[in-house]
């Protein structure tokens, strides 16, 4: 199609080139042609111009010899035939185309005679005569005649002689011109009569006048007219000598035809000379077909008068030599058909040519644009090659993880390439890795196993991942998270390994961290109760590897809900803080400190070869929280109470010590707090108890299976009961009476002693009032407020309910706080003291002596009386220890104008000595037990009695 195309478009491109060259030729041709042409018209015009005013000088200077003959005739009066001959001879010697000069004179017919017999005197047969029927006659009789008298030469003209002009209408109206004029008047062409038939002569006249006549005017001329002079032209002859004369027909490269009248009429031709171009096919010489090629060429044609008489000449242009006339147009022509031809085919076969070479060009483009596609794509698929090889050159240059190339064929690996991240990441240039292998980030708590797997990987050419610890070259520890893969060569050859060392060092102290987060109890920084199990399992373990004991020790601090409730968590918070540092502080560096949660913290104290385990690290524990914290401008006295499990005697697992310790710990709170018990397998027993009883508890209110005992107080110098304490039971179902020391505290964990506490309350001043009522006015009761109860808001007001709604006086009301509660925060304590006694009511520091009691603080106390505690009394015959705080109690308790009480007197000799101390009031079984108020009724009856 191409080709076709192609061929197409070289012959279109040789015919347009050929078009294009025959018209430049043509255009060129045209206007060589035109110039050419005009060339030879100017030439004929002037060669035109040249004849025709020949001829027109020529008859002019004709008519000027006729002229010089009248002339003679109007100078020289009666000129003879002799004159004439004389004076014309040489004049027609000289003008040979002048036939003839006569002499006509004008006679009347009267003259006609005498002239006639004039004439013949000399001219034996001359006649005036005339043409008649073509045939020359006697002239006919008319008035006038102009007869022809002399004519010269005569020889040839002689026939002229006589002959009446006026008969001759031509003749009479050139001389009436003449006349007119005063100059030569012509006739047309005339035949004449002394020539050949086929002859045309011109006659042209000049008046003769007669001598001295005046011809101012017309008129004048006409009367003095006598006769005329005229010359004879041959007009063909005329013309033809003019012509010979000038050399202006020596050649036939132009017509020329003259003609005596205005018109070319035939009848009026009198010369023709005969050019080559008689048609137009004559006139280019049978070119013509070419003579197309050319402007035609025109004839001229002229007038002039002459004597009076219109000439007309025309001289056709001369035959048109095509070859000469436009040789230099025809040459181009011929030269530019040749070269447009020579140009067309010269195109056409360049074009063949070209369409030859641009076949083979075409192809060979072909060739070259499908060898250049292969090549451009080979370069293509090079730079991009490289391209990509650059691109992963630099992202591996850039790449924010060491990367490192090593040898597969050196055994040891050799690192041939490292990136830049591997010396930010390593600390090691490349200049200093380059050539070792990557043993130089080992250190000594790499992992082995995770080391020769990645030498093994290499060994088996495969690719491995592992989670590495190396070491940055500073030394500090470089996690990284190592992946090496073989690169294969030619022939599938493991050439290299490429390893990409990802710095996950950050990671994993973020997950250390975590960890430790995780592990650690946000507030107080130990080990949390997660933990915990970690490190008690690995305790055990490592205890019964070295066939070692270990105890694990349940802490909880006494009355830490009375700082948190009192001064806010806040506070509260930082308590524990503080006891947390202190408990680590207070054990050694391998025992574990652990904070389960509120105020209960765990301890793990393992028995080490040099340090046996002792019950002295325990009172540590204990005096490291006793000692005074001062929160928010508060000095706070906590105590904690301690249990203790031991492994593997009171259990093999973490749990169950666990468990073991927090039910020693009950035990110690239940024995009083501040003290720490061992576990035995009885208080498990009790555990389960206690569980047991905090089910039923709940619905113990409701079931009415509370009750008070009431154990009386008696005066010691009466010996009276003034007094008694209320003392919750419980009647229980299943267990019987179940005594408070049972599930007080768990009424207080669980928060039902509230409503147990305000029955016990209402209860215990409804009994008293219902006694004083019954006779026994002067008796008060005592009621043991929890620490729950004494931090609840509307405490005051409850109580004075109470009081209101059973009528009791607040007198008669004794409320009895531990020492412990109210040393725990002393000045809160103080507050709610005050506002307890604003009701009147009496207030009591119970179990005084156990706690940490501050003699300073104590005497701010508004309270009314100390109850020694009963530990003290238990002992103070036999401990002289209890005995001295007994009597110190008391001493105080009288500084202080404070009643002292005694409770859990049992034995006459304790009544003695308190007794002998001044103490006011016993409490104990020696008197009476705690009873059921018919009991304590009886008692009262007893009492009365016995007085
Ligand atoms: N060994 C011995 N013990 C004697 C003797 N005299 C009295 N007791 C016991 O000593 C305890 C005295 O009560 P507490 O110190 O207030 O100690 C009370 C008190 O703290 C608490 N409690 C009892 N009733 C209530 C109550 O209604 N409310 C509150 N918050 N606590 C109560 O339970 C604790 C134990 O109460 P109880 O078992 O009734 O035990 C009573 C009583 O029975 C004696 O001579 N020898």
């Amino acid at each position: 199609m191409q080709r076709v195309i192609n061929k197409l478009g070289a012959t279109l491109s040789a015919s347009l080139t050929l078009i294009l060259g025959l018209c430049a030729t043509a255009l060129v041709f045209v206007a060589t042609s035109r110039l050419e042409d005009d060339a030879v018209n100017l030439d004929f015009e002037r060669r035109a111009a040249l004849r025709a005013i020949t001829v027109q000088r020529g008859l002019e200077e004709a008519v000027q010899v006729l002229t010089v003959i009248n002339h003679f005739f109007a100078t020289v009066e009666n000129t003879s035939r002799e004159h004439f001959h004389t004076f014309t001879e040489p004049l027609l010697a000289k003008y040979p185309y002048i036939r003839a000069f006569g002499f006509q004179r004008f006679i009347s017919d009267a003259e006609r005679a005498a002239f006639e017999a004039e004439r013949r005197k000399d001219l034996p047969d001359f006649t005036v005569s005339a043409y008649v029927d073509g045939k020359i006659a006697p002239a006919p009789l008319r008035p006038r005649y102009l007869v022809v008298d002399y004519v010269e030469p005569m020889k040839g003209n002689s026939a002229a002689l006589g002959l009446d002009q006026l008969g001759n209408p031509l003749v009479t109206e050139a001389l009436n011109l003449a006349i007119e004029t005063g100059r030569p008047a012509s006739t047309t062409a005339i035949r004449l009569a002394q020539a050949a038939p086929h002859e045309r002569g011109l006659l042209v006249l000049l008046p003769v006048y007669r001598h001295g006549a005046p011809l101012t005017d017309a008129r004048l001329r006409r009367e003095a007219v006598i006769g005329d002079t005229s010359a004879v032209f041959q007009a063909t002859e005329l013309v033809q000598k003019i012509l010979e004369g000038a050399n202006l027909l020596n050649t036939r490269d132009m017509g020329l035809t003259v003609y005596v009248g205005a018109s070319t009429d035939p009848v009026n031709l009198i010369f023709r000379h005969e050019g080559p171009h008689a048609s137009m096919g004559e006139k280019y010489g049978g070119q013509f077909p070419l003579s197309l090629l050319f402007r035609q060429p025109g004839d001229m044609a002229t007038s002039f008068d002459i004597a009076g008489q219109t000439w007309h000449m025309v001289i056709s242009s001369p035959p048109r030599a095509l070859f000469s006339d436009h040789y230099g147009s025809l040459l181009i022509l011929a030269a530019g058909l040749l070269s447009s031809m020579l140009a067309a085919a010269y195109l056409r076969s360049l074009s063949m040519r070209s369409r030859r070479v641009q076949r083979v060009v075409e192809e060979k483009t072909a060739e070259l644009r499908h060898t250049n596609r292969l090549l451009s794509e080979d370069i293509l698929a090079r730079k991009e090659a490289e391209k990509a090889l650059q691109l992963r050159h630099q992202a591996i240059e850039a790449s924010a993880n060491a990367i490192m190339i090593m040898s597969a064929s050196e055994p040891e690996h050799t690192i041939e390439y490292v990136n830049p991240a591997f010396q930010r990441i390593t600390g090691y240039s490349a200049s200093e890795i380059i050539g070792g292998n990557i043993r130089i980030l080992e250190g000594r708590d790499s992992d082995p196993a995770g080391l020769e797997a990645v030498w093994q990987a290499m060994r088996e050419k495969r690719e491995h991942n592992v989670i590495l610890r190396n070491y940055h070259k500073d030394g500090s520890e470089l996690w990284s998270d190592f992946y090496i893969a073989p690169v294969r060569g030619e022939g599938d050859q493991v050439t290299h390994f490429v390893a990409a060392l990802y710095d996950i060092t950050s990671m994993k102290r973020y997950e250390a961290e975590l960890e430790f987060q995780a592990s650690r109890d946000t507030l107080t920084g130990l080990i949390n109760r997660h933990m915990l199990r970690n490190n008690l399992d690995q305790a055990i373990s490592s205890a019964t590897r070295q066939q070692h004991s270990m105890w694990v020790v349940f802490v909880d601090l006494d009355r830490f809900k009375f700082v948190n409730d009192t001064l806010g968590h806040k506070a509260g918070d930082v308590l524990l803080k503080t006891i947390a540092g202190r408990l680590r502080a207070a054990v050694r560096q391998a025992d574990t400190v652990a904070r389960l949660g509120g105020d209960e913290f765990i301890m793990i104290l393992p028995e080490q070869e040099e340090t046996l385990l002792d019950t002295r690290s325990l009172q540590r524990i204990m005096d490291a929280v006793a000692a005074p914290v001062t929160i928010e401008g508060h000095t706070l006295f906590m105590t904690c109470s301690l249990g203790i499990s031991c492994y593997p005697a009171d259990g093999l697992d973490g749990e169950t010590l666990v468990k073991h310790a927090d039910i020693a710990m009950y035990r110690a709170k239940q024995t009083g707090r501040n003290n720490f018990q061992f576990y035995t397998p009885a208080m498990n027993e009790q555990a389960l108890e206690r569980l047991r009883i905090e089910g039923d508890l709940r619905n113990a209110l409701d079931n009415n299976e509370f009750l008070l005992h009431y154990q009386p107080k008696v005066d010691l110098q009466s010996g009276r009961v003034v007094g008694m304490e209320a003392l919750i039971r419980w009647q229980h179902p299943q267990l019987g009476m179940v005594s408070p020391a049972r599930f007080v505290g768990l009424a207080e964990e669980t928060g039902l002693i509230l409503p147990i506490g305000a029955w016990v309350l209402r209860t215990a001043c409804a009994q008293c009032r219902v006694w004083q009522l019954a006779g026994y006015s002067d008796l008060s009761v005592s009621v043991n407020l929890s620490v729950r109860q004494f931090l609840q808001k509307d405490l005051v007001s409850s109580v004075a309910d109470a009081l209101q709604d059973t009528g009791l006086a607040a007198t008669s009301l004794e409320l009895e706080l531990t020492e412990s509660l109210m040393m725990t925060d002393v000045e809160h304590a103080i507050g709610i003291l005050r506002e307890l006694k604003t009701l009147g009511v009496n207030l009591s520091i119970d179990d005084f002596g156990t706690g940490y009691s501050s003699l300073a603080y104590l005497k701010r106390f508004p309270i009314d009386v100390l109850k020694i505690d009963k530990s003290f009394v238990r002992d103070i015959t036999s401990d002289a220890d209890d005995a001295a705080i007994t009597a110190s109690i008391i001493s105080l308790a009288r500084h202080l104008k404070l009643k002292v009480i005694a409770e859990g007197v049992e034995t006459d000799e304790q009544l003695d000595y308190l007794r002998h101390y001044g103490c006011d009031e016993i409490q104990g079984y020696l008197f009476s037990p705690p009873v059921p108020p018919e009991r304590f009724e009886e008692i009262l009856r007893q009492e009365r009695l016995a007085v």
